[in-house]
């Protein structure tokens, strides 16, 4: 289990990451999710002890990162796919790993097989690795010493669609043989088809948290009408927060029921009523994201 308790971090009086508690729990995949500059990558930095916090704590398991004694066996880390060594060959990178962590020779191999790299691309130099490759070899990194957690920032980067179906698989795999999965991303659909679990951060806070299927519910629905002035009258009636789409559909802030019975009681008929499902999320997620201030930004 991850565990964030008021973490912020602040640089030269610029607030990155403000007052950010969330847990990863073990089982499920956690989506963080936030647009560009949102603070993600500071707290997963913050996370693996690469940057001090201002102040709050995060934790592995209930230990700070660098206070575990083999981190590589207990967190597996991808955060900058590009970082890693260019001038040594896939394989030489997998074994400095598995010397490090302690671990037999062997593992190498069924790793690079695992992330499906060839035995030509293991032996080829980082620096003409393609992106999609480098984050393959990121993730053969994180899970050689068989962690129980993952932190993988934006892992998705540069991976075609079927190596997002893959990299999907072997989250959701690893999820549900009890691993705690943490995963970042800018794109919601992205992480929806994968999260259990979404925390959504905008400006260096946390704008929205809970299970998929909460947020999901939060979202609203769609709902249209042979008339649609009388259903958005019939809504503005029952204090129902809505909106019109300029193709008559209504995304309307309440669940499918309490519509179904708005609409009945004013004689609307309805031609469609659903969950507004990612539709929702997402215009959610930019609502959130792009209403949220930070405080003690740098003038
Ligand atoms: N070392 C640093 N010094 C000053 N500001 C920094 C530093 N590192 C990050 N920042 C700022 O903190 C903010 C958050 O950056 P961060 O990289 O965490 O965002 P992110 O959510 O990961 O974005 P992206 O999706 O683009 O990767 C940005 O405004 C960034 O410019």
């Amino acid at each position: 289990m991850i565990t964030l308790e008021h973490l912020t971090k602040r640089y030269a009086g610029f607030t990155a990451v403000d007052d950010v508690s969330f847990t990863a729990r073990p089982g499920r995949v956690t989506g963080f999710l936030g647009p560009n500059g949102a603070g993600k990558s500071t707290t997963m930095r913050v996370m693996v002890g690469l940057t001090p916090p201002t102040s709050g704590t995060a934790t592995v398991d209930g230990r700070r990162y660098a206070e575990l004694p083999n981190p590589g066996r207990e967190v597996g880390v991808l955060l900058d796919a590009s970082a890693q060594h260019a001038g040594r060959t896939g394989r030489e990178i997998l074994r400095v790993a598995a010397a490090t962590m302690g671990l037999p020779r062997a593992r190498v191999e069924t790793m690079i097989e695992r992330v499906g790299l060839t035995d030509r691309e293991a032996e080829r130099r980082v620096r003409h690795y393609s992106l999609g490759m480098r984050q393959r070899l990121g993730i053969a990194t994180a899970l050689i010493g068989d962690p129980r957690v993952l932190v993988l920032d934006e892992p998705a980067n540069g991976l075609d669609p079927a190596g997002i179906r893959w990299m999907r698989d072997l989250l959701r795999g690893y999820a549900d043989q009890g691993g705690t999965v943490l995963l970042s991303s800018h794109l919601l659909h992205e992480i929806e088809v994968v999260a259990d679990d979404l925390v959504v951060i905008g400006n260096g806070r946390i704008v929205a948290q809970g299970t998929k299927a909460e947020l999901l519910a939060g979202a609203g629905s769609v709902v249209r009408a042979s008339d649609t002035a009388r259903l958005v009258a019939a809504l503005a009636d029952a204090g129902v927060e809505h909106t019109v789409a300029p193709d008559g559909a209504v995304l309307a802030s309440a669940e499918a029921a309490r519509l179904g019975a708005v609409a009945f009681a004013a004689g609307v008929v309805l031609t469609e009523l659903r969950s507004a499902d990612s539709a929702g999320l997402e215009e959610m997620f930019l609502e959130l994201t792009a209403t949220s201030r930070r405080e003690g930004v740098a003038a």
